[in-house]
C-alpha cells in the first residue's frame, strides 16, 4: 500500500526546507504527499525575511479540504508558528485521529531566524503528549525540557529520556548540533535508549535535514517499520542526501540536501553535478570511494575542526611546499603543450599562482624545506609520468590537486571561526578566484577529453583516479 502522508508546515519557496522538503522526501519513500499550510515564509539557503500567516479558519478548511476526502495514514507536524494555529491542529487531529502523527518541534531554523512564537512554547510541549514521535534537535529538546542546551550525547540522551517519560511519547533524539566525527540519532523512550550511528558529512548543505528525517520517519512508520527500523533507513538516506546537496548549487547560504540522490545514481542524465555526463563528472563520480576516504581521515577532519596538532599541520605544509615547487613546474609543461592559446594562458598563470601565492602562504609556517617523503614523490613521480604521455593525461593528472581542494575548502570553511588555528588556509581554498580556476581546469580537461581518442581517455581516466589515490595518500601521510 502507498501510504497517504500529510505534512502541515510552513514553506519554503527555495525548495529545501519546511512542506516543500517534507513533500520530495515522502515522495523519495515511495508515499504519497498532501500540505496543509500553516505559514508563508520567504526564505532561501541565507534565512528568513518574512513571514505571512493565513487567518487560522482558513488552516482549518485545508485539513477538513483533505480528510474530507482523503484517508491520512500518516501526519507530519512542522512550523506551527503561534498558539492559535497549534489549537487548530490539535482539534483537527482530536477528530480526524491519523493512525501516525510526527511532530517537528520547530521552532528557530538554522539561520538564528524564529519560526515559532516564544509565547506558543508552552502549547507545543502540550502537543508533544498528543503526537506519536517527537523530533526534537539540540535547541528545541532543551526548551522542550525546560533544561539548558546539551552539549554532550549523555546530557542529549538525560533530557530525552526526561521529555520521553514526561509526555509518554517516543522521541527521536538529533545529534546533529554536536561536533564530532560521527553524527548520531537515537529513539528514546522512558525505559530504553537505542541509538543509530551516522557518519558527520563535512558540509553545510544540511538546510531542511530535520524537515526531511521527521518525514521520512512518518512515511517509514505508515509503511510498516518500527521506530528503530525507520531510523535506520531514514538515516542512511539522509547522510547520502547531504553528501549529495554540494553537487546540487542550490543558494549562496546553506544549500538544500538531495532528497533524490538515489535517483540520480541510476539515471545518468539526472546526475546533479553534470548538466549532461562529462568526462570530468564521470571521473569525479567514479572516485567517490577515495574522496569519502579523503572527508573521513584524521587528517583533513581535525584540520576543518581546528584540533589538528600544529607539528602535524607543519609538517603537512612543508611537504605541500615541496609538492608545489615541483607541481608549478608541471603546469608551466602543461603550458608549453597547450595548442589554444588561452589554455596556454591558463597554465601559465596557475604556475605563476602555484609558485607565488600558495608558497608565500606556506612560507609563514614552513622553516627550511625537507626532502620529500614517500607519499609526496610518489605523487610527484606519478605527475612526471604523466607529463611523459603528453598534454592530454598530464592535465588529467594535474585536475584532483585544484578540484579536490576547491571541494574540500569550499566545505571545510564552514568550521571557519574568529581563532581557528588553521583559518587562513580554509579561507585560501574556499576563495572565490581559486574556485573559479578549478571550474576552467575543469572545462579545459573536458575539452580536451572530447577531442581524444577513446584510448587517450582511457589513459586520461587511469592518470586522474591515480591522482585522487596519491592525494588521499598525501592526507593519510602526516
Ligand atoms: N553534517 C552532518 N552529517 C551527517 N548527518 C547530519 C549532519 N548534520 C545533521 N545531520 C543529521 O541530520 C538530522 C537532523 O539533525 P539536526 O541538525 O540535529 O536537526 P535540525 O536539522 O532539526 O536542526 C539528524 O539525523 C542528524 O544526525
Ligand atoms: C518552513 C520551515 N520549516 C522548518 C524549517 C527548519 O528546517 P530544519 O529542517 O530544522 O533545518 P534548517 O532549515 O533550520 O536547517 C525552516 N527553515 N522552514
Amino acid at each position: 500500500m502507498t501510504p497517504r502522508v500529510l505534512s502541515i508546515a510552513g514553506t519554503d519557496p527555495s525548495g529545501g526546507a519546511g512542506i516543500q522538503a517534507d513533500l520530495k522526501t515522502i515522495g523519495a519513500f515511495g508515499g504519497y504527499g498532501m500540505a496543509v499550510v500553516t505559514a508563508l515564509v520567504a526564505q532561501n539557503t541565507e534565512g528568513v525575511r518574512s513571514v505571512h500567516v493565513p487567518p487560522p479558519a482558513f488552516l482549518a478548511e485545508q485539513l477538513d479540504a483533505v480528510s474530507d476526502d482523503v484517508v491520512i495514514d500518516a501526519v507530519k507536524l512542522g512550523m506551527l508558528h503561534s498558539t492559535p494555529l497549534i489549537d487548530i491542529v490539535v482539534a483537527w487531529l482530536e477528530r480526524v485521529r491519523p493512525p501516525v502523527v510526527v511532530l517537528d518541534p520547530v521552532m528557530v531554523a538554522t539561520s538564528g531566524d524564529r519560526l515559532l512564537d516564544a509565547a506558543a512554547e508552552a502549547a507545543i510541549r502540550r502537543l508533544c503528549a498528543r503526537v506519536d514521535l517527537v523530533t526534537p534537535n539540540l535547541p528545541e529538546l532543551a526548551v522542550l525540557a525546560g533544561q539548558p542546551e546539551a552539549t554532550t550525547w549523555a546530557a542529549a540522551v538525560d533530557q530525552a529520556q526526561a521529555l520521553a517519560a514526561a509526555t509518554d511519547t517516543v522521541v527521536l533524539l538529533k545529534g546533529g548540533h554536536l561536533a564530532g566525527a560521527t553524527s548520531a540519532d537515537a529513539v528514546v523512550t522512558a525505559e530504553a535508549v537505542r541509538p543509530v550511528e551516522g557518519r558527520r558529512v563535512i558540509t553545510t548543505t544540511t538546510h531542511g535535514t530535520g524537515c526531511s528525517l521527521s518525514s521520512a520517519m512518518a512515511t517509514l512508520r505508515a509503511s510498516g517499520f518500527s521506530w528503530f527500523d525507520a531510523l535506520g533507513h531514514a538515516k542512511e538516506w539522509l547522510t547520502g542526501a547531504i553528501e549529495h546537496g554540494a553537487a546540487l548549487e542550490v543558494g549562496r547560504g546553506n544549500g538544500p540536501i538531495d532528497h533524490f540522490h538515489h535517483l540520480r545514481e541510476h539515471v545518468p542524465h539526472l546526475r546533479a553535478d553534470v548538466g549532461s555526463p562529462t568526462w570530468t563528472g564521470r571521473a569525479w563520480d567514479d572516485s567517490a570511494p577515495v574522496r569519502d576516504r579523503v572527508d573521513a581521515c584524521e587528517f583533513v577532519r581535525r584540520l576543518g575542526d581546528g584540533t589538528l596538532e600544529p607539528e602535524r599541520f607543519a609538517w603537512y605544509l612543508a611537504q605541500d611546499a615541496v609538492y608545489l615547487g615541483e607541481y608549478a613546474e608541471l603546469l608551466a609543461r602543461a603550458a608549453a603543450l597547450a595548442g589554444a592559446p588561452e589554455e596556454q594562458a591558463f597554465w601559465a598563470r596557475g604556475s605563476v599562482a602555484a609558485q607565488e601565492e600558495e608558497m608565500r602562504l606556506h612560507r609563514a609556517w614552513v622553516a627550511g624545506m625537507p626532502a620529500a617523503a614517500p607519499a609526496t614523490r610518489a605523487y610527484l613521480d606519478h605527475l612526471h609520468a604523466a607529463h611523459r604521455h603528453g598534454y592530454e593525461v598530464l592535465i588529467a593528472a594535474l585536475l584532483p590537486c585544484s578540484w579536490l581542494y576547491a571541494d574540500l575548502g569550499r566545505r571545510l570553511v564552514a568550521q571557519d571561526r574568529p581563532a581557528h588555528p588553521y583559518g587562513a588556509w580554509l579561507r585560501t581554498y574556499a576563495d572565490p578566484a581559486f574556485l573559479d580556476a578549478a571550474e576552467t581546469a575543469r572545462s579545459i580537461v573536458d575539452r580536451v577529453a572530447e577531442a581524444a581518442s577513446s584510448d587517450g581517455r582511457n589513459a586520461m581516466t587511469a592518470a586522474f583516479a591515480a591522482s585522487m589515490r596519491h592525494e588521499l595518500a598525501f592526507f593519510e601521510a602526516p
